[in-house]
């Protein structure tokens, strides 16, 4: 709660505290009036009912004397002596109730004076018919003086009782007005504090809802916090592995090697899915898949032609939200029906496309886990794209450029590497030495370029009559050589006079003239025979090659 929310509210309960204090105080305060008022009413009511029994006990001596001077009767004298003392108390009675009234008061006096007045001339009457008899009492009566007296209690009592009756009207008025702003005042304050103590309740609801609203948006904001961490952390991991891929690509020396790499690599990374990954072939008429692995989602297949696929035929990233039911390419296939996220990425590299790679999970994985993606074929592309080019770089390095055989640095290597490999394992190994009969003819005729076309054909053609184990190279100028590794001097022979077969039948055009008839002279030489040294083998197949010219050209000599 901030500071001036506080303050408010502190005010606000402050002040319905004050105001129900208030509010009781005067309750206390009115009750105490109405209790007063009440008493006054009560009181009056007593002056009333004492004013009554004044005049009443009066009445009463004046009619127990009656009856008894009427009658004699003992029981209406007792009653009489009786009731003297009644009146008396009674008109000493109104005296004190109305002590506090001074008007009340003096006529009070009046009338305790008229009473004792009125008893004493009650009593003299008495006194005569007691001693003189009936008649003289009765004179007495008819006098008149009783009855004067009586009248004037009679008019007294009125005037008190009347006063009495204002005053009670007067102080019952009092009491109801007491009463009723006592219950207004209890009304309104209670009402006004009820409404201030909702208010400060209401603002402490709202202060508690928007607090609650706040702890919830807190709440959200660290569970994006701890997610943006986790995520955070698991890019950082991400791209720790991708860097120790790069690393470990950058170190391959064949697709091979590039792939076992990748499959580690992003079996780590894409646990949930499943990848491919194609080259497309020299003849760019097939995508052809070099390396499967992981749980893939969808099958693609092995091999399919470029445009099959939306990735390679716009060159950029093709996602299928549901190999099933939505866009796919044509080699990506559901598997039993069931739904799954598919993902095509170019492997492109110095703007040149080499295949693509190809994804698939359950469902649509985290941008983070596409962003993998992208990175680690980005990495395979540039691995493969250089493998390619060390590829070439080694192959233009051993190959002559224009037969398409090893060349002759190649061929030093190779053959020092076979020997020893026959010398390990005990068998033999044959080099013929093959040179075209007057090339220079050829030369001269159709020149430099029917040459060359001569070399080319000659290079086919003897590339044709390898085995898998065999090297055939370019030794020099029209000369060349091949290593037959594991084949005996007879063997060598034999083979040598295939190729000169062969070539004695080439037809060869250049600018759609026949060159005319090719033939080849064959020396040939044998380890261990001939030789244990390359060097020397060479030497003594190009001694072989050299009788065979001598001995007229079309021809096979051995060493
Ligand atoms: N077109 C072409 N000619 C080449 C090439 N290298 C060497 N030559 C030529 O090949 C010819 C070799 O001629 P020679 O050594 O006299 O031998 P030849 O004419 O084949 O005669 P013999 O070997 O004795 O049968 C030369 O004229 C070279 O200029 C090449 O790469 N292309």
């Amino acid at each position: 709660m901030n500071r001036n929310l506080r303050n408010r509210v502190m005010a606000g309960l402050l002040l319905t505290a004050a105001l129900l204090l208030s509010v009781g105080i005067f309750v206390i305060r009115g009750a105490r009036q109405f209790v007063s008022s009440s008493t006054w009413v009560e009181h009056t009511h007593d002056v009333i009912t004492a004013l009554e029994h004044v005049y009443a006990t009066v009445k009463d001596v004046e009619a127990d004397q009656r009856g008894f001077l009427l009658t004699g009767r003992v029981e209406l004298e007792q009653e009489y002596l009786a009731n003297l003392p009644a009146a008396r108390t009674a008109a000493a009675n109104v005296a004190r109730l109305v002590a506090d009234n001074p008007e009340q008061a003096a006529r009070a006096t009046q009338l305790q004076d008229l009473v004792e007045k009125r008893l004493q001339a009650s009593l003299e009457t008495y006194t005569t018919y007691k001693t003189s008899g009936f008649d003289q009492a009765r004179s007495m009566v008819a006098a008149g003086a009783g009855i004067d007296l009586m009248g004037r209690i009679r008019e007294l009592h009125k005037t008190m009782a009347a006063q009495e009756r204002d005053l009670l009207s007067r102080r019952v008025t009092l009491s109801e007005t007491n009463a009723r702003t006592l219950e207004l005042s209890t009304v309104a304050g209670l009402g006004v504090g009820l409404i201030l103590f909702w208010l400060v309740a209401r603002r402490l609801l709202v202060e508690v809802r928007e607090r609650r609203r706040a702890e919830a948006l807190t709440a959200g904001a660290n569970a994006e916090l701890t997610k943006s961490v986790h995520e955070l952390a698991l890019r950082e991991d991400h791209t720790r592995q991708l860097s120790r891929y790069a690393g470990m690509l950058q170190s391959c020396r064949s697709v091979g090697e590039a792939i076992d790499v990748s499959r580690q690599a992003i079996d780590r990374l894409l646990p949930d899915c499943g990848s491919a990954v194609y080259l497309i072939r020299a003849s760019q008429d097939l995508a052809e898949s070099i390396g499967t692995w992981g749980r893939p989602a969808a099958s693609t297949a092995a091999l399919f032609p470029p445009q099959d696929c939306w990735a390679l035929r716009r060159g950029q990233p093709f996602e299928s939200e549901d190999v099933g039911h939505g866009v796919r390419c044509a080699h990506v296939s559901a598997i039993d029906d069931a739904s799954a996220w598919s993902i095509c990425i170019p492997l492109v590299a110095h703007g040149e496309i080499l295949g693509l790679a190809n994804f698939s999970c359950g469902r649509a994985p985290a941008a983070s886990q596409r962003d993998v993606m992208v990175a680690a074929v980005e990495q395979l592309s540039l691995a493969l794209s250089n493998l390619r080019l060390q590829d070439s770089l080694r192959t233009q390095s051993i190959r002559d450029p224009l037969t398409g055989l090893y060349n002759r640095r190649y061929l030093e290597e190779s053959l020092t590497r076979e020997l020893a490999r026959c010398d390990r394992v005990g068998k033999a190994l044959s080099v013929l030495m093959i040179d075209l009969d007057h090339f220079k003819r050829f030369n001269d005729t159709h020149g430099h370029d029917g040459g060359d076309a001569l070399l080319t054909h000659a290079g086919r053609l003897l590339q044709a009559h390898c085995r898998a184990e065999d090297i055939a190279c370019r030794y020099g100028g029209e000369e060349f050589t091949m290593i037959l590794p594991e084949v005996d001097a007879e063997r060598a022979r034999a083979r040598a006079e295939q190729i000169r077969g062969a070539v004695e039948t080439l037809d060869v055009y250049h600018r759609r003239e026949k060159l005319g008839a090719v033939t080849a002279s064959i020396g040939v030489a044998t380890f261990p025979e001939s030789s244990r040294e390359a060097a020397e083998l060479l030497r003594r197949a190009d001694a072989a090659l050299y009788n065979a010219k001598q001995q007229g050209r079309n021809r096979i000599v051995s060493d």
